[in-house]
């Protein structure tokens, strides 16, 4: 994908493909207005779209060689004010896919363009409207299903970190220059860079980039999920579980089908937060070569996971101190919440001495729903334990986590030769390595491949 300024003209549908109540086409380039104003003629007055101010809304008829298409409303937006920066006309047509097409043709047939995926945005960015973080914080924000991703997506698209590591980077860079100053001076022995301000830069840099890195745990999970294992017995109703789970929060977000016999995973939110649940095969010994890989399967699941579902039958709780033991000591750092399931079948009595005996113990029934709300709260209250507040900046986004790693480690460099006392020229290339990686989250240092693929997986038409 080209990534280059250019000044066609683009176009794409902005509202989702299919038959709606109205649908949005949208323009940007030089020659936008110009070139709706040709196809347009106004209801009452006989308006002219590139007179007209800018942010004002028209009804008109989209007409071809005389012919309407349909009546519409057109937004003019002026360059630079616009979400591109150039000039942008929206036009909001009657949402029958037959209208859309002819509209877009007909602009298409007269020297206007398709967009590429995320070209809209990418504009955007080019023309200094966003930085390449809020740029890459849209598409979150368009995919985002639950509370937690959505705050993520939003606070990110609103500045988010990106303010304080491009402050950051200009006043590094202006020490860069200084000490690459010095080194041209090497043989008169001066010093512009003050050492004193300069290791209090670093010290400072160093701390928001531990607190940024160590963000990214969190961050994953509200955007991504928390991921959730079940694990248990053949048969012991994982399966069911799931699916009373999903019918009762009524927030089916997907399901993600493996191969045969691989996990399952279904997203649900609860509260706010989205899990992603992992159903494993069942736990047994077997001879089943195909069975034992799916085995193989759970346990690298539970690896991966950060909450384990551990379920067991009512009607084999004889050994469930051993069972839920067996489960610790294998994986004894993860969190293991144990369910006994199928309470359905036990009496109010054998309920009770069990929560007399277990008082972390989640007693339910998947199939007749009884006790779900229980498991519902505990996940909710381990998922607030985490949780985040308000202004706490948080990354998500697994390139920004890379670009400060790769500025943490060069920063480090950088620490360590200030403590050791090495001479400049040493660490200068430190310094401009951890300028490159700074630059990278924000887009002040980009290549064409690293944006093609940042815009490549956005929608068409944003
Ligand atoms: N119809 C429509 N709805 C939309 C968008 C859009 O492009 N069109 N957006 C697209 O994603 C989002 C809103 N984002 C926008 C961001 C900036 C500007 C804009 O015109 N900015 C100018 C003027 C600012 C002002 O007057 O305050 C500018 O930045 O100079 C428009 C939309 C969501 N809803
Ligand atoms: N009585 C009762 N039966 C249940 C309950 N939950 C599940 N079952 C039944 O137990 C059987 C197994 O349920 P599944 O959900 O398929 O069990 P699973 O753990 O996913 O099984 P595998 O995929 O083989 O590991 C089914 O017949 C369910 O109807 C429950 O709460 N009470």
């Amino acid at each position: 994908m080209n990534t280059a300024i250019t000044n066609d003209t683009i176009i794409a549908l902005a509202t989702s493909s299919g038959v709606g109540a109205i649908a949005v086409i949208r323009l940007s380039g030089e020659k936008a207005i110009e070139i709706v104003n040709d196809f347009f003629q106004s209801k009452y007055t006989n308006k002219d779209l590139t007179k007209v101010k800018s942010h004002t809304i028209h009804l008109g008829n989209i007409i071809d060689n005389q012919r309407i298409i349909d009546e519409v409303l057109v937004s003019v937006f002026k360059n630079p004010n616009s979400y591109t920066g150039e000039n942008v006309v929206e036009i909001n047509c009657h949402g029958s896919v037959y209208i859309q097409q002819e509209i877009l043709q007909l602009f298409i047939k007269n020297g206007v363009r398709n967009a590429n995926p995320g070209e809209f945005t990418l504009r955007a960015f080019l023309n200094g409207k966003m930085d390449l973080s809020q740029a890459e914080a849209v598409a979150d924000l368009i995919s985002s299903n639950s509370a937690a991703s959505h705050q993520v997506a939003l606070q990110q698209m609103r500045g988010g970190f990106s303010n304080e590591i491009q402050n950051l980077r200009s006043q590094l860079l202006n020490f860069a220059s200084l000490i690459e100053l010095e080194l041209d001076f090497s043989e008169e022995d001066v010093e512009f860079a003050d050492r004193t301000a300069f290791t209090n830069l670093v010290n400072k840099i160093s701390a928001v980039l531990k607190r940024l890195i160590d963000s990214f745990a969190l961050g994953n999970v509200l955007k991504n999920g928390i991921p959730v294992a079940i694990v248990g017995e053949p048969n012991v109703g994982k399966s069911t579980l799931l699916n009373t789970l999903l019918n009762e929060e009524k927030a089916i977000v997907s399901h993600i089908e493996g191969t045969t016999r691989d996990a399952i995973e279904d997203e649900i939110s609860i509260d706010g937060v989205t899990y992603r649940f992992i159903d494993t095969a069942g736990i047994r010994a077997t001879e089943d070569f195909v069975e034992n890989i799916g085995i193989q399967k759970t346990f690298q699941n539970i690896e991966k996971a950060q909450l384990v579902l551990h379920l067991i039958d009512s009607k084999k709780i004889t050994n469930i101190q051993q069972t839920i033991k067996e489960l610790k000591d294998k994986y004894p750092s993860k969190k293991i919440l144990t369910i006994v399931n199928k309470a359905d079948l036990l009496s109010v009595e054998q309920i009770s001495t069990l929560k007399s005996q277990f008082s972390n113990l989640i007693i339910l029934s998947a199939k007749e729903k009884q006790g779900i709300h229980d498991l519902t709260t505990t996940l909710t209250n381990l998922a607030n334990k985490g949780a985040l507040s308000n202004n706490e900046t948080i990354v998500s986004n697994s390139r920004h986590f890379e670009s400060l790693n790769n500025a943490f480690s060069a920063i480090k460099e950088v620490q360590k030769g200030i403590e050791n006392q090495v001479s400049t020229d040493l660490f200068a290339i430190d310094i401009r390595q951890a300028l490159f990686h700074l630059g990278e989250i924000t887009g002040e240092v980009t290549t064409e491949d690293l944006l093609g693929n940042i815009f490549a997986n956005f929608c068409i038409g944003k």
